[in-house]
């Protein structure tokens, strides 16, 4: 199966670079071997070149650390890397994890290669290792889109202003995108790999636990028992979801209680799992009807895709002037001075110390396992533009807690769906204090689902982190 050519950007076009030692491909976004197609376009160059293929990695700390990352969302990402380099190994492919800035990895170590592969990432921070790459990178480059179903270019060339008007673009392409990714026979293997490239300065992933303890991090949020990393949790998640869980999801999946989800937001985060396999899967489920299928591949690929589409298109995609439609902070400032009930404090929201029973539940769910219900969500973000002093201060509280507390934060769809909370991607609806014209949700959305079985879930929970 070939690699569908709008995956693929040449960002410095100079031929491959004659009497090189390796094809590096910098495996910085999609964190797993199977489905990758920016792993397998390396595969192919290596193998036509004749040569081995190098993965690295830049895993970045301290001062350097990645924005808003913490050391559970570092646990996760250390154990996916670590399922990662253990399946390379299995293909005989090298792998080199330092402690450098994603940048600085593939500069240094391109001096030597034919030609750099890279993932793609629409993140500020990731534009900049990429844009920094192309300026200095000492050879060819070839960017891969692989997280994503339909490249996002290739989609649509402009802000989408909702579901509606991406939807029919992204239902005409997908069918041409939703391929497997078929692994390549590795043809040079990493024992090729000449002696003076003796992978220096590695970091020893055979143990991630071990190489958290390590890290300077932020350590006041850890890590959680609830998910651990990597494609075969991935994996073993997806199918324990189909057979379980997935019959019932086009109904069920507004009713946080009834374990209609399937938790595959962390690892498409960190690119531990394709959304092309997931889309792939459930296409082929044997469980499940229409309406159930729909259902989920509007989450996966419509509502996830319009979050890409919005970071792509919005530079300050974290920045409450800039992200939030103007008609929306119009009305939002018009009720700015309505008189606010209940106003909390961060760190009360954040200790879940409010009058809103329900809600305490849920940030405690957030809190303690990294992981809320869509449906939760949405009532949890509502609640704090209405006990916020201004908007403004509401929207950074909401992406601070948001990016802080869950695993599957710091994502395209977190600024987006925050977003959403202030009135992107919706229209104009009933005005009502505080909220002006933006849509409002009650505490009778609480009662559209059995409230009282979500907490004992949610005791459950809890209690097996502590355990
Ligand atoms: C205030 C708020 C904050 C949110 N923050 C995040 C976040 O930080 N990171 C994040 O990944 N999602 C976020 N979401 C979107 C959504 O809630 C989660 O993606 C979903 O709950 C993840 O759980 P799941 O994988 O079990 O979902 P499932 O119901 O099993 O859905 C499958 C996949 O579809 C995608 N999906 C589902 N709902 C949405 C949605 N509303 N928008 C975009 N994609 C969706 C996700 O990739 C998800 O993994 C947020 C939503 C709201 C309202």
């Amino acid at each position: 199966m070939t690699i569908q050519p709008a995956r693929i950007r040449v960002l410095n076009d100079v031929p491959p670079r004659e009497g090189a030692d390796y094809v590096l491909y910098l495996m910085q976004q999609a964190m797993r071997v199977p489905f990758n197609p920016a792993l397998e376009l390396a595969i192919e160059e290596a193998n036509r070149l004749r040569l081995p293929l190098l993965v690295c990695f830049g895993l970045l700390d301290g001062a350097n650390g990645f924005p808003e990352a913490n050391a559970r969302h570092y646990a996760f990402l250390l154990q996916g890397l670590s399922d990662a380099a253990a399946a390379l190994d299995a293909r005989g492919i090298a792998f080199l994890l330092r402690r450098a800035t994603p940048a600085e990895v593939a500069i240094d170590l391109s001096g030597q290669a034919a030609l750099l592969v890279l993932d793609r990432g629409y993140l500020a921070i990731q534009k900049s290792w990429y844009a920094e790459i192309g300026r200095k990178a000492k050879c060819r480059i070839v960017q891969v889109e692989g997280d994503v179903v339909v490249p996002v270019e290739t989609a649509s060339t402009k802000h989408e202003y909702a579901a509606r008007t991406l939807r029919p673009k992204l239902q005409r392409l997908w069918d041409e995108y939703l391929e497997p990714v078929a692994p390549r026979k590795v043809e040079h293997r990493a024992e090729d790999l000449p002696e003076r490239l003796k992978l220096k300065g590695g970091l020893d992933l055979s143990d991630p636990d071990r190489l958290l303890a390590k890290l300077t991090l932020d350590t006041t949020v850890g890590p959680v028992k609830r998910f651990r990393g990597g494609y075969a949790e991935a994996r073993g998640r997806l199918e324990r979801f189909l057979k379980d869980a997935f019959a019932g999801y086009g109904a069920g999946r507004n009713k946080p209680e009834a374990g209609a989800a399937s938790h595959m937001s962390p690892f498409l985060h960190f690119g531990h799992i394709s959304p092309v396999e997931i889309a792939l899967a459930i296409r082929a489920a044997q469980d499940g009807d229409r309406d159930d299928r729909s259902a989920y591949l509007e989450e996966l690929i419509v509502r996830r895709e319009l979050a890409m589409n919005h970071v792509f298109h919005t530079e300050g995609y974290d920045d409450y002037a800039r992200a939030v439609p103007e008609w929306a902070r119009k009305t939002l400032a018009e009720h700015a001075d309505d008189a606010r009930p209940k106003l909390y404090s961060e760190e009360e929201l954040a200790e879940g110390k409010t009058h809103d029973h329900y809600w305490n539940v849920a940030m405690r769910e957030m809190r303690e396992t990294g992981y809320m219900h869509n449906q939760l969500r949405m009532y949890w973000g509502k609640k704090i533009l209405e006990w916020s002093p201004s908007p403004e201060e509401a929207f950074a509280r909401t992406l601070r807690l948001n990016n802080r507390y869950f695993l599957d934060g710091r994502d395209a769809n977190s600024f987006t769906n925050v977003a959403w909370i202030f009135g992107l991607h919706d229209r104009p609806w009933q005005t009502r204090k505080i909220f002006g014209s933006v849509r409002y949700q009650s505490e009778n959305s609480l009662k559209k689902f059995d409230a009282k079985a979500y907490e004992r879930a949610v005791t459950r929970l809890c209690e097996a982190e502590d355990g």
